[in-house]
């Protein structure tokens, strides 16, 4: 997406407890405003918060200049796979898919109607998670269930997090300086929820999230891939309801499962204290992730780059270096140094004898959006 259009963007990201939000102007590279309202159980409440602070004088932010409104959607189905103008036909067809993100997509559409409701004159687009992944070559989407069920049902791969793997792949090539379409990489997002992506001249090839944000790595409360006739057997054996095991593996499982914490840190000073349960929490963790990156590097056949992001990419040094340790023969060394620490801007972190480079990008949802929500209306 080129950064040539002009505009100043609210970029709204309302999810099932917090709503982010960002006022972005093209031209510069730092938001006007941000924010985050945390424990929300109104998103109407919260978004006139959100309005009525950047109404105040001094806050750095004239309304009246906004050109467009964007906003994180979770889920577009096989029905969106861009950035898209929001009209009530839209949104009624991104109801119809709240099956498929029953925390995110009811916060989502609350967001866009409230948004729509206080700036009725303003365009509104909808950039949803799914919409990189569009790219994904029918044997990377496909599940190997009996094809009538799964075209019935819309049951396929679309995979998440695209405005981050977009943006971070992006970035990561600029750094590289080279072209993005002469490079693959593999990127990390490792926030609360986390997924891989590999990425081929910029598109998505294979993603590790799935029909829903359910599968692939360990997350902070969910279980990533199992076996899934471990759904089967707890309903059958323990008597469990399909909406017990569902809370089960989305809410009570990944870290929180293991360890009692689903917050990295805590994990992380549990382990340093001494717990078993913290330790082999971690080792689960990063086992995960070094399966994936071994996955994608052959199906990828070839790999120039892996970059980590997120909250926990970003931040857990000693989550880079384990996820990584022991693939010195894959041409991935990591320079422990480089390494350390928390990063609040791009930083490589391989050592300079490494094939394959390694960086830490910090992402930015919010930026990516406003641009595509610009681009969209431009
Ligand atoms: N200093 C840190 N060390 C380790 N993990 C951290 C640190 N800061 C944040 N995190 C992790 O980042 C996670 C949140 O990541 P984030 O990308 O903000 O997720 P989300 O957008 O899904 O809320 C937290 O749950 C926490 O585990
Ligand atoms: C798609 C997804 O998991 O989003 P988040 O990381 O914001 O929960
Ligand atoms: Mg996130």
């Amino acid at each position: 997406m080129s950064v040539n259009y002009v505009g100043l963007a609210l970029v709204l990201n309302c999810g099932s407890s917090s709503v982010k939000y960002q006022v972005v102007d093209t031209t510069q590279d730092e938001p006007l405003a941000s924010g985050l309202i945390e424990r929300v159980t109104h998103h109407g409440d919260a978004i006139r918060a959100i309005i009525s602070q950047l109404s105040e004088p001094g806050s750095g932010v004239d309304l009246e200049r906004l050109t467009v409104v964007g906003h994180r959607v979770l889920h577009g189905g096989e029905e969106f796979s861009g950035p898209t103008v929001v009209n009530d036909s839209v949104e009624k067809h991104i109801a119809m898919l709240s099956p498929l993100g029953p925390l995110h997509i009811p916060a989502n559409l609350a967001g866009i109607s409230s948004a729509r409701a206080a700036f009725p004159h303003l365009p509104h687009v909808a950039v949803f998670d799914t919409a990189f992944h569009a790219t994904l070559p029918e044997a990377a989407y496909t599940y190997a269930i009996d094809r009538r069920v799964a075209h019935e049902h819309g049951v396929r791969r679309y995979g998440f997090h695209g405005t981050s793997h977009s943006y971070v792949s992006r970035e990561t090539a600029r750094l590289m300086d080279r072209p993005i379409e002469d490079v693959s990489m593999i990127v990390l997002h490792l926030g609360n929820g986390a997924s891989a992506c590999a990425i081929q001249g910029g598109r998505s090839v294979d993603t590790s999230m799935g029909l829903t944000p359910l599968e692939g790595l360990v997350m902070g409360t969910r279980s990533g891939d199992i076996d899934p006739a471990v759904t089967l057997h707890l309903a059958r054996t323990a008597g469990m309801t399909i909406d017990e095991v569902d809370a089960l593996l989305n809410r009570q499982s990944g870290m929180l499962g293991l360890t009692g914490y689903s917050d990295m840190r805590d994990v992380r000073s549990a382990a340093d204290s001494g717990s078993r349960d913290a330790q082999v929490g971690l080792e689960v963790y990063c086992r995960r992730i070094r399966g994936y990156v071994g996955q994608y590097f052959a199906q990828l056949g070839a790999l120039d780059a892996i970059t980590f992001t997120a909250g926990v990419g970003e931040n857990d040094d000693a989550v880079r270096l384990s996820s990584l340790s022991g693939l010195e023969a894959l041409g991935i060394v990591m320079d422990p140094e480089r390494n350390s620490g928390r990063k609040k801007q791009a930083t490589l972190v391989s050592a300079d004898d490494s094939a394959v480079q390694v960086w830490v990008v910090p992402t930015n949802e919010e930026r990516e959006i406003a641009l595509q929500s610009i681009a969209a209306v431009s």
